[in-house]
């Protein structure tokens, strides 16, 4: 196999190659495990959420057509009779006139369509009450179905479950849900000159940063990881490595020798494999132009670039999407999801056309607004990430930015 770079693919090109690898198998966890999973069923509510009419807030429960015309002017007089106690489903109906005392979260009783709160009301005596309002039928209620009617898909397969699905789950008693395994995947290291964190490097070695920083994001974005360590530049090795990590995992993540000097086997160790496929080598963005995606049957290989900060963008813009998609999550390709964060960018910035460019910022509060100051730095430093606080990528038609102009910036 020749080393040479196959056609670039452009990012989303790359990026979606990713769907033919399929989500890993599904698991039974407790909802209480459940943060951040992909739900790997659609979920239907069993009851109405909730269960019925409810007050937001603290007052009466009343007949809006017995506000109808009332005002600080005019107000409407109604007799309170009853008492609603929150955990007591009202066993009454109102009556014409009527009105009961309902406390935030309790049930409406029958009779009623609104609730007035409190604070719009005065107590005269005998149980009558002035209301200073009038007000419209629904008005401060939370309806019966709002949140999740009986019967309807409440949460469809590929959800990601936040804070909020979770308290949905709690809501509505679903203890167990059926979510995708997290990927498991293989992360190694290659390069001679690459040494452990515990070791001292001689003159022309270097710690192994990548392989730290890629697990860190695998399992940012839900995957699990083994680590191989570090592999000699040598093919057998590498080739007997790559075998054994994919055994074991969904996937397998490897670091340097993804370009093409002479000792760049990566490519060549893959193609070897049997059953193997080079997807991709080389994408139109920089840094990582040098990525490779390869397949063995079923199961990826990201091929990174060595450099230590291209290895960590590849990883945001690309690795870190291929993981959630693995871990079944329908949004995982979905650059519109990313947090943003408008900014005046605060000098010129020449980029060349034909790839995306991932520009690393330092964001700074000002009374003007938000700027975003370039960090610059070669991708084989790790400053331009450790003093920046997002990535601004700069789209493959744009030759470059002027100072001034407003941009979005990716939030790491
Ligand atoms: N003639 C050309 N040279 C290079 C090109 C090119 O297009 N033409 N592309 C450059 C770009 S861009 C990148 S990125 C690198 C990618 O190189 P490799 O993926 O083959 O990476 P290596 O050569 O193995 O390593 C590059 C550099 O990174 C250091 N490194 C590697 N792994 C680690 C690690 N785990 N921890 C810390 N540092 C690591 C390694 O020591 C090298 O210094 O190619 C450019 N060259
Ligand atoms: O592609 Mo390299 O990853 O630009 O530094």
């Amino acid at each position: 196999m020749s080393s040479r770079f196959l056609s670039t693919l452009s990012r989303s090109e790359f990026a979606r190659l990713f769907h033919q690898f399929e989500s890993t198998p599904d698991e039974l966890i407790s909802f209480a495990e459940a943060h951040e999973r992909i739900l790997a069923e659609d979920l239907t509510a069993q009851e109405d959420l909730p269960a019925a009419d409810r007050s937001s807030m603290d007052g009466y429960a009343v007949a809006a057509a017995d506000t109808f015309g009332a005002g600080e002017a005019n107000p409407a007089y109604l007799e309170c009779r009853y008492r609603i106690e929150v955990n007591v489903f009202p066993q009454f109906g109102l009556q014409p006139g009527e009105c009961a005392w309902i406390p935030t979260g309790g049930f409406l009783p029958a009779g009623a369509d609104c609730v007035v709160m409190v604070e719009h009301t005065q107590e005269i005596g005998d149980g009558t009450i002035e209301v200073r309002r009038s007000l419209a039928p629904g008005e401060n209620l939370m309806f019966r179905g709002e949140d999740a009617r009986r019967g309807a898909v409440v949460l469809t397969r590929g959800t990601r479950l936040r804070i909020p699905e979770i308290g949905l789950l709690a809501a509505l008693g679903l203890q167990q849900v059926r979510v995708h395994r997290r990927p498991r995947i293989a992360v190694l290291s290659t390069g001679d000159e690459i040494v452990p964190v515990e070791a001292q490097p001689r003159p022309g070695e270097m710690r192994d940063v990548n392989s730290h920083a890629v697990a860190a994001m695998i399992v940012q974005a839900g995957g699990q990881v083994e680590q191989l360590g570090i592999v000699n530049d040598d093919l057998e090795q590498l080739r007997g490595a790559l075998e054994r990590g994919l055994a074991n995992n969904d996937a397998l993540f490897l670091s340097g020798g993804s370009s093409k000097g002479t000792r760049d086997h990566t490519l060549d160790a893959i193609a070897q494999l049997p059953g193997a496929r080079i997807l991709a080598h080389g994408v139109a963005m920089a840094p990582g132009k040098p990525t490779i995606l390869a397949c063995v049957g079923d199961k990826p290989i990201l091929g990174l670039p060595g450099q230590v900060g291209s290895a960590q963008v590849v990883m945001l813009v690309l690795g870190q999407p291929l993981v959630r998609h693995l871990a079944g999550d329908s949004r995982a390709l979905d650059t519109s999801h990313r947090s943003l964060r408008r900014a005046r960018l605060t000098r010129n910035l020449t980029s060349s056309q034909g790839r995306e460019d991932y520009l690393r910022v330092r964001l700074e509060e000002s009374a003007g607004g938000l700027l975003a100051h370039p960090v610059s730095g070669k991708s084989g430093l790790l400053r331009t990430l450790l003093h920046s606080d997002g990535l601004l990528p700069i789209a493959a038609d744009t030759e470059g930015l002027p100072e001034g102009c407003w941009v979005d910036v990716w939030l790491l």
